[in-house]
């Protein structure tokens, strides 16, 4: 089992874990997950093993998915990526929101975490935003696997109440293929959260907000969409403020507009690297622009 192992050894836990959870991610990734599917599973054996307490199923711990904590951008991944975002199969993300009839969406996806780490802020935007799609890109395979299988055991011990169903995580790179998976204007909201700050000058260019990347952030987000920013770098923040104020498609909007928004409050408490900042007490800088209509042209 290639994907779970890498070079590690067979014997170790961190390898069975990995091998048990991908088994289960493959049974479950892609099935709508209700109170049906999990009677259906409690007879078979997998499904069990990943279950404790009772009926629930055991959130993935963090300690078994570890990887390097950067991954260069500019690398191949050899990443999987729609032609063209009509190519993308969204109701393998959301199965319950296909219509069983038409077999079509029912919702696009509106809103994105962009490097969305362990997933946290898309947990605590879900049932903010129960009728919106939400979609984390996250780079690093472990990470994504992590945030795969903390869905897949939300969906299952809230299958009840049928939660959770409007989040997903893919693994992509944000500064290659955005257009690919989404069309022109569908975003209304999008969150860069504690980026990487690659601090070094000659590594600024792998920055996720640059010129040329905003001019593609502004393609698929709509007219009054807005990009949240956030993080604990003073010299990333004044970057990213100084790339989007320049840029003619964005406009900052104000601290008193930031102090009524429910997202800001999300986004400041509910990311991993976030709750770092807050124990070790550091600041966090929040800036926030609206996406501004396309100018004439004359
Ligand atoms: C410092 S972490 C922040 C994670 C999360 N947003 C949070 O606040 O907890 C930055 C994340 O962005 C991911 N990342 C970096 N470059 C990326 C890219 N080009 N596309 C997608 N994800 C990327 C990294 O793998 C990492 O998980």
């Amino acid at each position: 089992m290639r994907a779970a192992s890498g070079n590690m050894d067979p014997n170790s836990k961190r390898f069975l874990y990995r091998v048990n959870k991908e088994e289960n991610r493959k049974e479950l990734k892609h099935v709508k997950i209700d109170e049906s599917s999990i009677i259906a599973s409690d007879s078979g054996n997998k499904s069990k093993k990943n279950k404790k307490n009772g009926n629930k199923m055991e959130l993935p711990k963090k300690k078994y998915y570890r990887q390097r904590a950067h991954s260069n951008p500019f690398s191949d991944h050899q990443l999987e990526y729609p032609s063209c975002p009509e190519d993308m199969d969204w109701s393998k993300l959301y199965p319950a929101f296909k219509d069983e009839h038409t077999g079509e969406m029912t919702k696009e996806v509106t809103i994105a975490d962009i490097g969305c780490g362990f997933g946290g802020l898309m947990i605590d935007l879900s049932p903010a935003f129960p009728e919106q799609l939400i979609l984390g890109m996250e780079i690093r395979v472990q990470v994504t696997n992590y945030v795969e299988d903390r869905i897949i055991a939300l969906r299952s011990n809230h299958a009840k109440e049928q939660t959770y169903q409007n989040i997903n995580v893919l693994r992509g790179n944000a500064m290659k293929f955005l257009p690919n998976f989404f069309h022109k204007a569908q975003l209304s909201k999008m969150f860069f959260c504690f980026p990487d700050p690659h601090f070094k000058q000659r590594k600024h260019k792998a920055r996720i907000v640059t010129n040329t990347l905003l001019s593609e952030y502004a393609y698929v987000l709509k007219e009054g969409g807005i990009i949240y920013t956030i993080t604990d770098v003073e010299d990333l923040h004044n970057w990213m403020v100084k790339h989007l104020d320049e840029h003619p498609l964005f406009e900052r909007l104000s601290k008193e507009w930031e102090e009524n928004d429910k997202c800001v409050n999300i986004m400041t408490n509910a990311t991993e690297e976030g709750k770092k900042v807050a124990r070790k007490q550091g600041d966090k800088f929040v800036a926030c622009f609206k996406r501004l209509p396309n100018p004439e042209i004359i």
